[in-house]
């Protein structure tokens, strides 16, 4: 039945649309699955290493799969547009990369892969099933309640999952920071050391330094972390817990770390890096997002998931407002503060004390 003759027997636009719009929610795991699975037979790479575009036969072999479930694979792909398809001069079709799907492919620059491998992993996807124990008993951690430990507790003692998540981690720092770098490189100006608190494996530290090489950076992660990060000129890992000391340095570097926790280990975190920092001319650069109370915003929609994923995967992690983030600075002695925005989900928060 066309659109028109439904509205017109029913009456009411919303319930066609919410008639359609319903299988989105049914089959929502549908695009993430397919999305993994192409990542896992490395479509992308195989289409990038061809060079040209491939016909189904040739990505068949080139993959080693056979080649009618791939059809099935691709035929949906491209309908989300994924993948492009183009006519051959024999009248068959070959397939196309596109701007996201080389965001598939597991290198590069803008390579999302290794997110998309942590976000639908078995450990990161049993805490969605429990959301609703979050909500009706607040404060019951839904990744606690399916593994029985906090998410870093788990990564500590799970060596594939941390790997899973420092790569995921990794794929945000290599866009976001190319960006800060980019769209607003004045705030590492007069730094000579930059501690990089909850810095993961480094990546982000590594491109700071890269791009400003007058500055020494210190990598600071819980021990289980620093000790797979990778060896840099300029850059020192050190292992410890924020919640005790930070390393001294002229500025703190914080990307996606204020997020994971409620509002007063957002505090607590914040008074450390402040004892870190010089009084006087000492920074703290923040990298997260800022929910913006206003509709409009293309990026809101995604800030509004990954507000979901603090609360099915932290204890209290929470993506914040603008009068939030002025809460916890306030609160932990910073006097002023700006906030940039930067072609990312996440906005630059400077605070001086
Ligand atoms: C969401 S990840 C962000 C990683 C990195 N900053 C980035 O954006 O790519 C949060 C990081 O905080 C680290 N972390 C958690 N608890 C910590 C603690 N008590 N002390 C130091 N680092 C901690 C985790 O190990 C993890 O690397």
């Amino acid at each position: 039945m066309g659109d028109a003759k439904r509205e017109k027997t029913n009456g009411e636009p919303e319930e066609a649309q919410a008639e359609i719009d319903i299988w989105k929610y049914i089959f929502g795991f549908v695009e993430m699955a397919v999305v993994k699975c192409a990542i896992e037979l490395g479509i992308a790479d195989a289409i990038e290493s061809h060079g040209n575009p491939m016909t189904l036969s040739e990505l068949s072999s080139a993959l080693g799969c056979e080649p009618s479930p791939l059809y099935r694979i691709m035929r949906f792909l491209v309908h989300r547009r994924i993948f492009k398809e183009e006519p051959t001069c024999q009248g068959s079709v070959c397939y196309v990369q596109t701007p996201i799907s080389r965001r598939l492919m597991r290198r590069g620059e803008k390579s999302m892969a290794a997110f998309v491998s942590f976000a639908s992993s078995p450990a990161v996807l049993a805490s969605w099933h429990r959301l609703s124990a979050r909500v009706l008993a607040n404060g019951t951690s839904p990744f606690e309640a399916a593994h029985g430990e906090d998410i870093w507790s788990y990564a500590a003692e799970n060596p594939s999952d941390n790997k899973l998540l420092n790569e995921a981690m990794a794929c945000d720092a290599r866009v976001t920071v190319a960006a800060l770098i980019n769209g607003c490189p004045e705030v590492l100006q007069g730094v000579s050391t930059l501690v990089d608190v909850g810095g993961g494996t480094g990546t982000a530290l590594r491109m700071l330094v890269k791009a400003c090489p007058w500055i020494r950076g210190i990598n600071f992660d819980l021990p289980h972390v620093v000790s797979v990060a990778l060896e840099s000129d300029g850059v020192d890992n050190v292992g410890g817990n924020m919640f005790d000391c930070v390393p001294k340095a002229d500025a703190v570097f914080l990307k996606w770390v204020l997020h994971d926790w409620g509002d007063d280990e957002c505090i607590q975190i914040l008074r450390k890096c402040r004892e870190a920092i010089p009084e006087d001319k000492g920074k703290v650069i923040i990298i997260e997002a800022v929910i913006e109370e206003e509709e409009g915003d293309q990026l809101k929609d995604v800030r509004l998931m990954l507000d979901m994923a603090m609360m099915a995967h932290t204890n209290k992690g929470k993506e914040r407002t603008m009068k939030e983030w002025a809460y916890v600075l306030g609160e932990a002695g910073f006097s002023r503060y700006t906030v940039k925005p930067i072609h990312a989900v996440q906005s630059v928060i400077e605070a001086c004390p």
